[in-house]
């Protein structure tokens, strides 16, 4: 104002901070359909649910699947519902409302959409593509795959894979095939594909290639592990997906009962003629709230389906300093109710020999083993098998798509204790009976450290995860997971006497695989320490070994 004084600069900054402006959600977000996160005593027997086929109720019970997980007895219902007038208009000639579900790792997601898209094809006349889903990686896609056409054996649906396991030529050939049209003289084509199962990057190809690959009468679009797809740049293929869907909207066939426009409001018009709705499903454990990151996905009127937060604080967060803010803009997950986390305070020296202690001395095999690089993994493997008496293995992008494979199976049947790995094997991944997790490097982001945890205490089981932290790590990390809305991680204490009788042969596994790494004769013991335990890849990547080790860099 003119004539008084300026404010000093303390004043100012205290008026924005009262006037910081909270985060209002919009309804769908903020009032979501809760789903139970306590999967044993919520088990809904599957004779409960309206509307699924004997077959795939023999399906499910062949497959051991007497009772459905809140989550599903929650989506199941609400997807079926909106295919209820078949697959061209949704109910009362509405289009159907596009589906977002957030629940916890190993709550049992996959089943959710899987079921209720394969009864809705189920009496489909002519076989186009009408399901497609989508999955950040390969494996992924392999599993979704796997559980499709597990439950769509014994119907004429037919599912196929686009992830590159087969040549480009292979998967066109799976897609669609010519048909000779005797009476006309000319070539038709036939879709030999109902479901189709991808990752981002090889859809773009078989869209861009025009491969056959026709998303003309594409019903649901299922986007899995949903947060990665919209963080990722891999988002660019869902413009593609779009554009494939509704360029019939632009053509002679406009007026027909199979026009097909991008949704917007609704009006008299909007809804004249009925139009064959485009469905998307998004599932994550770690779906975002921020509607603006959700709103890149094109979401018609929204419906969400949520786990209840748990917002109890543990010890360890109650220890956090209470005046700090809390954040207002992150994200808060859920955790799966078997799930125990436990931090262990640790160096970066004795990393290894804490693994060691946890497959042999508390003996919680099969164990998975996180670090944040490659290369770290690989030299803690080596370190392992140096050492002796562990059956482990790496998992990372060192091995090739089939080792990857027939490594996750060893570890599956029991044969491997250790499985060492990147954050490859850290979404999704559905590998039964992991006891225990470790963070043997602790993740950087949040929604990581869940999905790893994430990857023991499936359906309904219990399981433990450990994260070693340095001290420097400390309080940031705890601060991260109690804000995600960590139920509490509580701190595991390994006495330094029982390491002890495994020192002399750690030190010695130490020195040989200092001579088969070939680092520097004249490295002290404490620099190949700290070189086997740290995560820094460019620390391998030769340039490094080449040069002197100065540890006070470290
Ligand atoms: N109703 C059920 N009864 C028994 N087991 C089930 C049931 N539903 C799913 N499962 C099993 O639970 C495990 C976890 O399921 P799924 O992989 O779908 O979890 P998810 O929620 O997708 O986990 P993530 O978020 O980690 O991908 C699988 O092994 C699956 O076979």
């Amino acid at each position: 104002q003119r004539g008084s004084l300026p404010r000093p600069a303390s004043q100012f900054l205290e008026d924005l901070r009262i006037n910081r402006s909270k985060r209002i959600l919009p309804q769908w977000l903020a009032k979501p359909d809760v789903i139970n996160r306590d999967i044993k005593s919520n088990l809904v027997p599957i004779s409960e649910i309206q509307g699924i086929s004997a077959q795939l109720v023999k399906k499910l019970e062949n497959n051991g699947i007497q009772h459905f997980f809140p989550v599903q007895a929650e989506v199941i219902p609400a997807i079926l519902e909106s295919a209820h007038q078949g697959l061209l208009i949704g109910r009362g000639g509405y289009r159907p409302r596009d589906i977002c579900v957030s629940a916890p790792t190993g709550s049992g997601k996959t089943l959710a959409f899987v079921i209720p898209v394969l009864q809705a094809l189920m009496k489909r006349v002519v076989c186009e593509v009408r399901a497609l889903a989508v999955l950040p990686t390969k494996e992924l896609a392999q599993q979704v795959c796997k559980v499709f056409t597990t439950y769509a054996e014994g119907t004429t649906l037919k599912v196929v894979m686009l992830a590159g396991q087969k040549s480009f030529a292979a998967e066109q050939a799976s897609l669609s095939e010519m048909r000779v049209q005797k009476y006309f003289h000319c070539g038709m084509r036939r879709s030999l594909a109902d479901i189709v199962v991808t990752t981002p990057g090889r859809l773009v190809d078989h869209i861009n290639k025009n491969s056959g690959l026709c998303l003309d009468q594409l019903r649901f679009l299922i986007i899995d592990e949903a947060d990665r797809m919209i963080d990722s740049m891999h988002h660019f293929w869902l413009s593609q997906v779009t554009k494939s869907v509704y360029r019939s909207g632009s053509g002679p066939e406009a007026v027909s009962i199979f026009k097909r426009t991008e949704p917007a409001f609704v009006t008299a018009a909007s809804l004249s003629p009925p139009q064959m709705p485009l469905q998307k499903l998004l599932f994550s454990a770690t779906l975002t709230q921020n509607p603006e990151k959700l709103q890149q996905l094109g979401l018609y009127q929204p419906r969400l389906f949520s786990s209840v937060h748990s917002h109890a604080n543990s010890p360890t967060c109650s220890q956090l300093s209470t005046s700090e803010p809390t954040s207002q803009t992150e994200d808060r997950y859920n955790f799966p109710e078997g799930l125990t986390e436990y931090y262990v305070h640790c160096t970066l020296t004795k990393k290894p020999l804490l693994v060691l202690h946890f497959v042999l001395r508390m003996k919680l095999s099969p164990i998975l083993c996180f670090t944040n690089s490659r290369e770290a993994a690989h030299r803690l493997f080596l370190l392992v098998q140096l050492f002796g008496g562990v059956q482990a293995a790496e998992f990372s992008s060192r091995l090739s798509p089939s080792e990857r494979k027939r490594t996750l199976k060893d570890f599956e049947q029991g044969k491997i204790q250790l499985l060492i790995s990147t954050d490859a094997a850290a979404r999704g991944i559905d590998i039964n009976g992991v006891k225990c997790v470790l963070n043997y490097d602790a993740p950087q982001y949040v929604r990581t450290y869940i999905h790893r945890i994430g990857r023991t205490a499936r359906a309904g089981k219990s399981g433990l995860a450990f994260t070693f932290l340095l001290a420097v790590q400390e309080k940031n990390f705890l601060k991260m997971v109690a804000e995600a809305g960590s139920p509490g991680i509580r701190k595991h204490i390994v006495q330094p006497k029982n390491l002890r009788s495994m020192e002399a042969g750690y030190e010695q596994a130490l020195l040989e695989l200092a001579s088969v790494i070939k680092v520097p004769q004249t490295w002290e013991p404490s620099q190949i320490h700290v070189c086997v335990t740290c995560s820094s890849r460019q620390f391998f990547s030769g340039a490094y070994l080449d040069m002197k080790f100065n540890s006070a860099v470290w």
